[in-house]
Order: structure tokens, then C-alpha cells, then sequence
């Protein structure tokens, strides 16, 4: 048996949901810079669970369906308030949370395809109320009630804030929203795919996905960039900042990519939002050390800039307090795990690959009060 360290290079299943070749990102074929420009993101989330763009009135289905559905359970909020929210990670809470969300859905387990295509509705509607619900009860507000007249970028800045959202900041939610929404086998999504692959439910395989994005090699990356640049303060000291981390040979967040090379196609869209909305803030300096930092990487260590990486001013910008950067992920990346979870349903077969073992062998068992 040969091994691969982590799973490097190993094509570990077949999928037509999205690809990344050479470096180029597309959903169902459609490239991503496409995607960003000129579509929505409850549009990209109907082209992932169906493989296929909707028509106008399907796309006005869809977003009513997914606006009717955004409601949580009152359980869930008082969920929320029987505890300290201030000591617990936001990732922790909504991993926790959409697990306690599945035993209110008495189809949990109901294994049927439509059933599952309405399962992924309700909690693709719900996971953004159920983020802001969060926010708003750690700061000690009620839950905001979504409007129907409202997009789903812009219900989450309003279910957030409680304001109605301005067009640009819709806008920049929006396209955050599709950027993020699916990306191959990366880790979170094997892992929402091994999970259901034993025919367990989607309530499970969302769960053990938002253990796995929390994490700083992952999703976990972007609440790392913001504290990074606030470490650095100012532009002048991003080199120097950047140089003693590589020379403690600690990682840069949001730099490198497992399977970009020359670039993520993701990251210019956020770039350019950085830009943009670090100028309308009047903290451009956000950007400009952004800049800096992925200029030295690149050259010194021909490592790309990720999707992680510029997101994190682009939120700052918003006004959105750091640790809610990877739930705002995770609202998105839903639609991904969610497309995937559909299509291992659709085609499973158990995911059991095996491990080799480099242990120690023949021992001899001694009893334990000899040893
Ligand atoms: C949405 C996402 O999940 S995108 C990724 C988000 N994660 C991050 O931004 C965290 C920072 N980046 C990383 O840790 C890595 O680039 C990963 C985990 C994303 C992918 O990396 P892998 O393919 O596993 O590469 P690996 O960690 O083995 O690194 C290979 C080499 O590049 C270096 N390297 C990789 N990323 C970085 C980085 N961000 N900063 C400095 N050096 C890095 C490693 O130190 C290693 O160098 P060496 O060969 O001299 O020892
Ligand atoms: O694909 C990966 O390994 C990580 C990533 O960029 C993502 O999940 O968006």
C-alpha cells in the first residue's frame, strides 16, 4: 500500500457540482467570474442542487420558498440565551445549534429526495437567521424576523444590524456569498460526503462540516487574516510583521492554497471589494496592507493569496465583528455541502478507505500489574 499525506492529489470521487482546472473555478461549468458578475446568490444555489440555471418563475419560487423558511425554533433562541455567549466561539454555537436545529425536524431522517431537496431549503433559509441570532443575543438584542421583500445577502446584513442594508453593501454580500459557495472536495465538504455516505441524515453531515471548516487550515482562516492586520496596525510594519512570522516559520493566514497554483479566482473578485469598500470606510490601509503582504508572499514564497485572505477587509468594512467571518463561510459553503450531500445520496457508496499500518507489530501482551 502507498499513502498520499493528506490525501494530496487523490481523486476521491466523481462530481459535476463544481471544478477547478487548471486553477480556473466553475459551478456546474459556469465560471465562477461569470457567477459574480451578474447572478444572485439564491440563483447559484438553485444551479448547485439542480445542475441546471433556473427559469424566472423557478428562481421566484425558489427565493420565496427560501424566505418562508428562514423562521428558527423559539427553542433555538432560548437555546441561545441559557448560556454565556461571550466565552464561546460563534463556530462552536453554530455547530451545536444545527445539530439541535435537526430534532425539530421531524423529516430528519426521512431519506427520501424530495424530502432531502426540502430539508437543504429549511436549513439553507435558516443558517443566516440562526447566525444573526447569535450575533444579536451575545449583544444582548432580540432576533430580527426576516422581510420577504428582501434578497438573502440582504436579509443577513438586516437580520445582523437591524438596518436596511445599503445597494453596495448588498452587492459586496451577495458576491461574497456566491464566491464562497462550493469548492470541490476541500475538507469540510469530503467530510459532509463521508458523513452521509453511511446513509446518515443531513442534519449530521452539516454538523460534522462546520467542525471541519472551523478550523485555521480552513474556513477558520479569514477571523485569522483580520487579526493579523490589526496586529500590524499600520502599513509600514506589514514586512517586517510578515518577515518574523516566516522566520518562526509560522503560516501567513489566508496565503497558499492546496490546490491553486498560480492564483485563486476568488481572491481578485475580493480583492477589488477590499479596495472599494476600505475606501468608502475611510481605512484604506485595510487593503494597502493586504497588498503589501500577498506582493512579499508571492515573491518570496510563490504562495497565491485565497479566498480567505481579502474577505477578511471586505467583512471588517462591513462592520462585522471578526469572529463572525467563518459563519458567514459557513452560510455559504451550506449550499455546497448541501449540493454535495444530494449527490452522494443520489450515487453512494460507503467511504471506507484504509490506512497503512506502521505501528508496531507481534507484541506480546503482559499483564498489568506486571508491567
Ligand atoms: C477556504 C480555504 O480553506 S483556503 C485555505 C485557508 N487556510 C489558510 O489560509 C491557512 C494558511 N495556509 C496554509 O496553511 C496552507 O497553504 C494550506 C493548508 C491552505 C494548504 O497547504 P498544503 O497544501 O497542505 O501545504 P503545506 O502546509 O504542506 O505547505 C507547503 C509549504 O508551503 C509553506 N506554506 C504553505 N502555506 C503557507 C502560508 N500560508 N504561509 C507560509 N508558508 C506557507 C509551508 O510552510 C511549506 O513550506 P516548506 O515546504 O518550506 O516546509
Ligand atoms: O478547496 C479547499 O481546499 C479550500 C477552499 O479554498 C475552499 O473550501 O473554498
Amino acid at each position: 500500500m502507498s499513502t498520499t499525506k493528506g490525501l494530496e492529489g487523490v481523486v476521491a470521487t466523481e462530481s459535476s457540482i463544481s471544478s477547478i482546472i487548471d486553477d480556473q473555478l466553475t459551478y456546474v461549468g459556469y465560471k465562477i467570474d461569470d457567477l459574480a458578475e451578474n447572478s444572485s446568490f439564491e440563483e447559484v444555489v438553485y444551479l448547485l442542487w439542480n445542475k441546471r440555471l433556473p427559469k424566472v418563475e423557478e428562481l421566484e419560487e425558489f427565493t420565496k420558498e427560501l424566505v418562508s423558511n428562514m423562521e428558527i425554533p423559539n427553542e433555538l433562541i432560548e437555546h441561545f440565551k441559557s448560556y454565556d455567549l461571550k466565552t464561546v466561539h460563534p463556530m462552536a454555537a453554530l455547530r451545536t445549534a444545527v445539530s439541535l436545529l435537526g430534532l425539530f425536524d421531524e423529516e430528519a431522517d426521512v431519506m427520501t429526495e424530495d424530502a432531502n431537496y426540502k430539508k437543504a431549503i429549511r436549513l439553507q433559509a435558516k443558517i443566516s437567521t440562526i447566525v444573526t441570532a447569535f450575533a444579536r443575543i451575545r449583544d444582548g438584542k432580540e432576533p430580527i424576523s426576516p422581510r420577504s421583500d428582501f434578497s438573502y445577502a440582504a436579509n443577513f446584513l438586516y437580520m445582523l444590524t437591524g438596518k436596511e442594508p445599503k445597494a453596495l453593501e448588498v452587492e459586496a454580500m451577495n458576491k461574497a456569498f456566491i464566491l464562497h459557495a462550493d469548492h470541490e472536495l476541500n475538507a469540510s465538504t469530503f467530510t459532509s460526503r463521508v458523513c452521509v455516505a453511511t446513509l446518515s441524515d443531513v442534519y449530521s453531515g452539516i454538523t460534522a462540516a462546520i467542525g471541519a471548516l472551523k478550523g485555521p487550515l480552513h474556513g477558520g482562516a479569514n477571523e485569522r487574516v483580520m487579526k493579523m492586520l490589526t496586529e500590524i496596525g499600520e502599513v509600514e510594519n506589514a514586512i517586517p510583521y510578515v518577515k518574523d512570522k516566516m522566520a518562526n516559520k509560522e503560516k501567513i493566514m489566508g496565503m497558499g492554497h492546496r490546490v491553486y497554483r498560480t492564483g485563486d479566482p476568488r481572491a481578485k473578485h475580493l480583492k477589488k471589494m477590499s479596495k472599494e469598500l476600505t475606501e468608502l470606510t475611510g481605512q484604506p490601509k485595510w487593503y494597502e496592507m493586504s497588498v503589501k503582504i500577498e506582493d512579499y508572499i508571492k515573491a518570496e514564497k510563490g504562495l497565491p493569496a485565497n479566498v480567505d485572505f481579502y474577505s477578511a477587509s471586505v467583512y471588517h468594512s462591513l462592520g462585522i465583528e471578526h469572529d463572525l467571518f467563518t459563519p458567514i463561510f459557513a452560510i455559504s459553503r451550506f449550499s455546497g455541502w448541501l449540493a454535495h450531500m444530494l449527490e452522494q445520496y443520489a450515487n453512494n457508496r460507503l467511504i471506507r478507505p484504509r490506512a497503512e499500518y506502521v505501528g508496531p507489530r507481534n507484541q506480546v501482551f503482559v499483564p498489568i500489574e506486571e508491567r
